[in-house]
């Protein structure tokens, strides 16, 4: 890999001789594969692969090798998140700062890695609005919340000025802003084209702009976390300088072992032309995380592409989630268009309010029922809850996030357990047959005792209801079955 001559000057003037040498070494080296398991899905789910534990997030491994993860169905199911390990830190900043329920928006979440880990880690009853502004993004997103099986999450397709105008207030908001992505040119040789020191500054008033609308939405006491996948500091440590100044943050500090090779502040590493001015000098006393790989290299580390996180907190205190929920009551609005709502797909459906949207029922819970309401009056709400079913005209047919979802009611459909053969046929939506015997109608299909989705036995044949453009998209078909992770 070439690395580009701007960013090399900039970055070796940042970083230093010694540590650039083992920074563009370890650029030169393949890219490990990282993998989350979905302990809230699957408490029982254990790697099958070898891999050695993430330090800082006891559910995250680095793989030995690189698994074709596409012909894995327990991959489909949600089972696992591919993610690099110091991405995962967030779990670790969650643990430490957030203990009782919250309500957190994560402003640019597609495609959801962090979404999903933050997901995973929110004590009970809090609730997780994941927003994306791009169109398509946002789909990709929202099929990786589902996969997720959460019910307590919101997906809203919006800019963050719309957010702030809808009023929705939040006490935790992660920005992981876009970035310049220079931790990304190992994965992907468009971020190293696509680099120029012009679009370094671009990405800092971008960023800027970002936080300063998040910060609106922002209750008093209330957390942000800053993040970005970049090395330079123009679009790390100053604008956290910036918060601080600006806006009134003051840096928290996360709680860190010695051989986490996480590195601090930058700016205070061997002088660059930005320790004169006075952003630059000011951040030199803020709390921020680096990951960068080369870091304290020694034989036996693994390293992630990169990141930077702060923790800032805006001045004031939080109010508690629980007050402002009890207040509520739970609604079962009635059908508007001649179908009956059939609660008996969900565990404790009781607890959830249903709601049409177009030709979707929602199933939303209680805690999440006024921000969705809040949020549907201007905001493109792409999903709230579980998307329990769509009407297809006179019928209608369960949907996948209900397929998916963690609160599925175990004795709704008849199941059929697939092949590995059958399960990844079905996930190219390509057709399979059932078992003889099976009745006819709605059918869960599973993999290992894992659902995977539905399908209508016809009698004759079975109709294949995985969502399209979820589908396994390649033609190959291995020989071989890699087990990744065991149930
Ligand atoms: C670094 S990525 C987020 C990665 C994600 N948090 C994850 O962990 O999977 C940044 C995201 O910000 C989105 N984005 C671009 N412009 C934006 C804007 N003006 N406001 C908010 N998000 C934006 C991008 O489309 C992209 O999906």
């Amino acid at each position: 890999m070439v690395l580009p001559e701007a960013f090399e000057n900039y970055t070796r003037a940042m970083m230093g001789d010694d540590l650039f040498a083992h920074f563009a070494h370890s650029m030169q080296q393949d890219a490990t594969a990282f993998v989350r398991l979905n302990h809230y899905k699957c408490p029982t789910a254990k790697m099958a692969l070898a891999a050695s534990k993430v330090p800082w997030y006891e559910y995250g491994y680095a793989l030995d090798a690189r698994p074709a993860f596409t012909f894995d169905p327990l991959f489909h199911a949600g089972l696992y998140y591919v993610q690099e390990q110091s991405s995962m830190f967030l779990a670790q900043v969650l643990r430490q700062f957030v203990q009782s329920p919250v309500r957190m928006l994560d402003m640019c979440a597609a495609p959801g890695g962090k979404s999903t880990l933050a997901r995973l880690e929110l004590p009970k009853g809090s609730t997780l609005v994941c927003n994306e502004p791009n169109r398509s993004r946002v789909q990709i997103l929202n099929e990786n919340i589902q996969k997720c099986g959460h019910p307590e999450v919101m997906v809203t397709n919006n800019y963050p000025k719309e957010i702030r105008q809808s009023g929705l207030k939040f006490q935790v908001i992660l920005c992981d802003v876009p970035c310049s992505g220079e931790g990304m040119f190992r994965k992907n040789a468009n971020a190293i084209d696509e680099w120029s020191v012009d679009n370094v500054n671009k990405c800092q008033q971008l960023q800027r702009e970002i936080v300063a609308e998040a910060w609106q939405c922002l209750e008093p006491g209330g957390l942000l976390i800053y993040s970005t996948c970049t090395f330079n500091t123009k679009e790390n440590e100053e604008n956290v300088a910036w918060i601080c100044q600006e806006l009134g943050a003051t840096t928290l500090k996360v709680k860190v072992e010695e051989d986490w090779n996480i590195m601090g502040n930058l700016l205070s590493a061997p002088a660059t032309e930005d320790t004169t001015n006075k952003e630059s000098k000011h951040s030199s006393a803020f709390n921020v995380y680096r990951f960068i790989p080369g870091y304290q290299d020694k034989p036996g580390n693994i390293y992630g592409e990169g990141l930077f996180m702060a923790v800032l907190r805006k001045e004031g205190t939080v109010q508690s989630m629980t007050e402002k929920t009890s207040k509520q009551k739970m609604r079962h609005q009635l059908s508007d268009n001649g179908q009956s709502i059939p609660t008996h797909w969900l565990q404790e459906s009781q607890h959830f309010n249903f709601t049409w949207v177009k030709n979707e029922l929602w199933a939303i819970p209680p805690s999440l029922q006024s921000q969705y309401e809040q949020a549907a009056r201007s905001l493109r709400v792409i999903a709230a809850g579980i998307n329990l079913l769509q009407l297809k005209g006179k019928s209608f047919i369960p949907s996948q996030g209900l397929a998916l979802s963690s609160c599925l009611s175990p004795s709704a459909f008849p199941r059929v357990e697939l092949s590995y053969a059958d399960a990844i046929q079905y996930l190219g939506r390509n057709t399979i047959t059932l078992p003889p015997n099976t009745p006819q109608g709605f059918i869960l299909v599973t993999y290992q005792n894992v659902a995977l989705g539905f399908v209508k036995n016809m009698g004759n044949r079975a109709n294949n209801l995985y969502p399209s453009e979820w589908r396994i998209r390649s033609t190959h078909s291995p020989e071989n079955i890699t087990q990744i992770i065991t149930v």
